[in-house]
C-alpha cells in the first residue's frame, strides 16, 4: 500500500505528541495524559508505520526506549542495554497464546514438544535502576535513560534503606542488578498530604513520585520519599557464574540479600501463565503497590539467548497488562451533594470511563479547594485514577486540551437541598446547610438528634424507625412526629402493637420539656447541651433567644462570635420559625421564666478583690472566671472596690469592705452575678 499524504500527515503528527509526552514523562516525571492515553497513540503510530513501511524511521519513538538523560546528572553507558517489555496488545488469553506461539516458532519446537517453562512476574509500576556492586559494594546506581545511556543517580538510590549498600554471601567481584524502584501506595498518600501541607507540588500517581525522587539532585529531598525496590534482573556480571534460569538467578539475589518479590511462579505453558494472570488479577487491589501487569519470561538463559531483541524490546519476554489505573474522560458538571450532617460535598459528574476495572461516572472532589487546588474547570478533560480498592479520583484536567468554553465551579450560596443559607467557617474547609432539622437531606440525622434522650427524650424513636418514617414519608419535620397515630405505626413493618403503643406514650411525654432541651433538640449547629442551657437561663423565653440578634447573643457566657453567628442565622431562617411554630401548637410546651436576674455583662469593667478561701474554686479559678468577664482583680480594697468576695476566714479585706460599704459575695453570689450558676 502507499501511503496518503494523510497517513503521513498523521504519522508526523503523533510523533511529535509522542516526543511532547516522553519529555514531559521521562524527563520532567510529570506526564499530563494517562498512561493508557500514550499506549493508544503509539499503537496507531505503530499501526500506520507497519502498514505503510516508507512511513517507518529509525527516528520514531517506536524505535526507541525512554527519553533523553537529564543534562544536570552525569551519564553512565549501559554496557548490556536496558529495554522495554513487549505489551501484549490483545489483553486477553489471546495475547498469550500468541506470545507462546512465537517462542515455540523461534526455537523450532514441533506440537509434540513440551510445554515451554517460563518465570511468571509482577510488572511493577515505577522506574527501572541498574545497580553495579563491585567485590558487593554498591559504587553506582543508573536510570535507564535511553536505554544505552542512563544518568547516574547512586547520591539518591544510597538513601533508599532497601538497597543494600553491601551484598552478603558469596559475592561475585562484579554484578549489576537491575530492577524497579517504587513508592508504596501509603507511602504515596502520605507524601501528598505533606506536599499538600507545605504547599507544594501534588504527584499524580506513585510513579511519578518515585522517577521524581530518584532523578532529584539533592538527596536530601530524595531521601524525605520513602522509596522501595524489587530486583528482577542482571546487566553485567563479569566472571559470575550466573545460574542457569530466570528463577534460580533471583533466588540467588535473594540470598545475596536484595528484595525480590515473593509473587512469582514457574510456569509450564499457556495455562499457568492464565492461571497466574487471573490469581494476580484479584490480588491487585489489595497489594501495598502498584503493578500495571504481570510479565512471563522464558526461564532457561540459554533459550532467552536464542531468542535475542527487536529494537527495543526482547523476544523472550511479553508483558500482559490490567486494565488501565488511570483514564481519561470529561468533566460534564460538578454537583453539591449534601451529606446526613449537612456537609456540602462537590462531586465530579463525569463522561462514564472505564478505569481500575470498575466504570466509573462520578467522583467526590472534597470540597472547594480541592477543586481549586487541582485546577479543574467544568468541561475540563480530566484524569482519573482508582487504584487499590480506594475511592476514584479526579487527579487533574489536560490542560492542553482546553477549548476555551469550560467554566470554573461556584460553591452555591444556598442549600440545593432546602435552599438554606451556606455557612463556612473561615478555617474550615467544608461548607455546610445551614438548615439543619429541616433540610431534608438531613432529616434522618436530625430527627434522631431530635429524639434523643438529652433533647426531647423520645424512647423507642431509633435509628430503623426513623429511617422508615422519613423513607414512607410519613415524618417530613419534627412537628410530624407529634401527629403519629396508631393507624401510621401499623403501616409500617415489624412494629409490633405494643411497641406502637410504647412510642406513642413515650412521644406524650416529651411533649413537656424544658427550654434548654428544646433548643438543644434543634440541633443548631454549635449548639450543644451546654451552650442551650446557658440560652435557656439567659434568656428565660424561646422568644427572646430567638429576637436577639448576634451582639446580645455575645452577652451569653461562652458564647463567641462563631455561636452567636449560627444561632442568629437559624433563627433568621422563616421555615425554622415556621416548623417551631408547628411544635408548639403540637402541643410541645415547657416552663418559661423572666431573663436572668443579672443581666450579663454585670461584672464587666468591674473591680473585684478576693479574700478568705472559697468553697470550690481556687483563687487562680476565681480570677480566671472574673477576667473573663471582663472584670478586674485586684489586691486590696478601695473606694474603687466594686465587690469584695469573701470565702472562710477572710480577715482585714473583709473588714475594710464592711467600712467602705462595698458589696460582699460569697462564691454562690459571684457565680450568680457571673451567671455560672
Ligand atoms: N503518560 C505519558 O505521557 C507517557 C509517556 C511516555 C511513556 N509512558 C508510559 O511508559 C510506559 C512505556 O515505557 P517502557 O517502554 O519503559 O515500557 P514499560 O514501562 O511498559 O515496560 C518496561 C519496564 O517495565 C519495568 N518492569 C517492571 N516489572 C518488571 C519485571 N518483573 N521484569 C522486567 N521489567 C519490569 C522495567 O522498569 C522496564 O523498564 C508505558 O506504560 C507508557 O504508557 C507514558
Ligand atoms: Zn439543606
Amino acid at each position: 500500500m502507499i501511503a496518503s499524504p494523510q497517513a503521513f500527515e498523521r504519522a508526523a503528527q503523533l510523533r511529535r505528541e509522542l516526543e511532547a509526552h516522553n519529555y514531559t514523562y521521562y524527563v520532567l516525571d510529570a506526564p499530563t495524559i494517562p498512561d493508557a492515553e500514550y499506549d493508544r497513540l503509539f499503537r496507531e503510530l505503530e499501526a500506520l508505520e507497519r502498514d505503510y513501511p516508507e512511513l517507518a524511521a529509525s527516528h520514531s519513538p517506536t524505535q526507541r526506549v525512554g527519553g533523553a538523560p537529564m543534562p544536570e546528572l552525569a551519564a553512565v553507558r549501559h554496557a548490556v542495554p536496558m529495554l522495554s517489555i513487549r505489551t501484549e496488545t490483545d489483553t486477553t488469553t489471546g495475547g498469550v497464546i500468541a506470545f507462546d506461539t512465537r517462542v515455540r516458532n523461534a526455537l523450532e519446537l514441533g506440537p509434540d514438544a513440551p510445554a515451554v517453562e517460563y518465570l511468571a512476574e509482577l510488572k511493577f509500576d515505577g522506574l527501572a535502576i541498574s545497580l553495579r556492586y563491585e567485590n558487593g559494594v554498591l559504587v553506582r546506581a543508573a536510570t535507564r535513560g535511553d536505554g544505552e545511556n542512563g544518568e547516574d543517580v547512586t547520591h539518591n538510590v544510597r538513601t533508599i534503606r532497601q538497597i543494600p549498600l553491601r551484598l552478603v554471601g558469596a559475592v561475585p567481584a562484579l554484578i549489576e542488578v537491575r530492577g524497579e524502584i517504587y513508592m508504596r501506595r501509603d507511602a504515596f498518600d502520605r507524601l501528598n498530604v505533606r506536599q499538600m501541607a507545605n504547599g507544594e507540588k501534588v504527584f499524580v500517581n506513585p510513579r511519578n513520585a518515585a522517577a521524581g525522587a530518584v532523578r532529584q539532585l539533592d538527596p536530601r529531598i530524595a531521601a524525605k520519599r520513602p522509596l522501595s525496590f524489587f530486583a528482577y534482573g542482571l546487566g553485567e556480571t563479569g566472571d559470575w557464574t550466573v545460574p542457569a534460569t530466570q528463577g534460580e538467578m533471583l533466588e540467588a539475589l535473594v540470598a545475596f540479600g536484595l528484595p525480590v518479590c515473593e509473587h512469582r511462579v514457574v510456569a509450564k505453558g499457556v495455562e499457568d501463565l492464565i492461571a497466574f494472570h487471573d490469581r494476580i488479577a484479584g490480588m491487585r487491589d489489595t497489594l501495598p503497590y502498584d503493578i500495571d501487569g504481570v510479565v512471563y519470561k522464558v526461564n532457561r538463559f540459554d533459550l532467552q539467548r536464542r531468542l535475542g531483541f527487536v529494537t527495543r524490546e526482547p523476544r523472550w519476554a511479553v508483558a500482559h497488562k490490567y486494565p488501565a489505573q488511570e483514564e481519561i474522560t470529561e468533566l460534564l458538571d460538578i454537583e453539591v451533594q449534601v451529606g446526613r450532617t449537612g456537609a456540602l460535598t462537590p462531586v465530579a459528574r463525569l463522561r462514564p470511563v472505564f478505569v481500575g476495572g470498575v466504570t466509573v461516572t462520578n467522583a467526590t472532589l472534597h470540597n472547594e479547594e480541592e477543586i481549586q487546588r487541582k485546577g479543574l474547570l467544568i468541561g475540563d478533560q480530566v484524569i482519573v485514577r482508582r487504584a487499590g480498592d480506594v475511592i476514584p479520583e479526579v487527579v487533574g484536567p489536560v490542560v492542553e486540551r482546553r477549548s476555551g468554553s469550560e467554566r470554573p465551579f461556584v460553591m452555591p450560596p444556598r442549600c440545593p437541598v432546602c435552599a438554606s443559607h451556606v455557612e463556612k467557617a473561615e478555617d474550615e474547609a467544608i461548607a455546610r446547610c445551614s438548615g439543619g432539622l429541616f433540610c431534608p437531606a438531613q432529616r434522618k440525622q436530625a430527627l434522631l438528634h431530635f429524639a434523643g434522650r438529652r433533647a426531647m427524650d423520645i424512647e423507642g424513636l431509633g435509628d430503623k424507625l426513623v429511617e422508615q418514617l422519613v423513607d414512607a414519608g410519613i415524618v417530613k419535620t419534627p412537628a410530624d412526629v407529634y401527629k403519629l397515630g396508631v393507624l401510621a405505626l401499623a403501616n409500617l413493618q415489624r412494629m409490633a402493637d405494643k411497641s406502637a403503643a410504647n412510642l406513642l406514650a413515650a412521644i406524650e411525654k416529651s411533649r413537656h420539656t424544658t427550654l434548654a432541651r428544646f433548643i438543644f433538640a434543634l440541633g443548631i449547629r454549635n449548639v450543644g447541651e451546654a451552650t442551650a442551657r446557658d440560652l435557656a437561663r439567659h434568656f428565660g423565653s424561646l422568644d427572646t433567644v430567638m429576637e436577639a440578634d448576634v451582639d446580645r447573643l455575645l452577652h451569653v457566657p461562652d458564647v463567641g462570635p462563631v455561636v452567636a453567628q449560627s444561632i442568629a442565622g437559624f433563627f433568621g431562617e422563616a421555615h425554622n420559625r415556621e416548623v417551631i411554630e408547628q411544635l408548639r401548637a403540637a402541643g410541645v410546651s415547657w416552663e418559661e421564666g423572666a431573663p436572668a436576674l443579672v443581666p450579663s455583662g454585670l461584672a464587666n469593667g468591674k473591680t473585684f478583690v478576693l479574700t478568705g478561701t472559697l468553697p470550690t474554686m481556687s483563687r487562680d479559678e476565681a480570677k480566671a472566671l472574673i477576667e473573663s468577664h471582663g472584670g478586674k482583680v485586684s489586691g486590696s480594697v478601695s473606694k474603687k472596690t466594686d465587690f469584695v468576695v469573701a470565702g472562710a476566714e477572710a480577715g482585714s479585706k473583709l473588714a475594710k469592705a464592711e467600712e467602705l460599704g462595698v458589696a460582699v459575695l460569697d462564691e454562690d453570689g459571684l457565680l450568680r452575678l457571673l451567671e455560672q450558676a
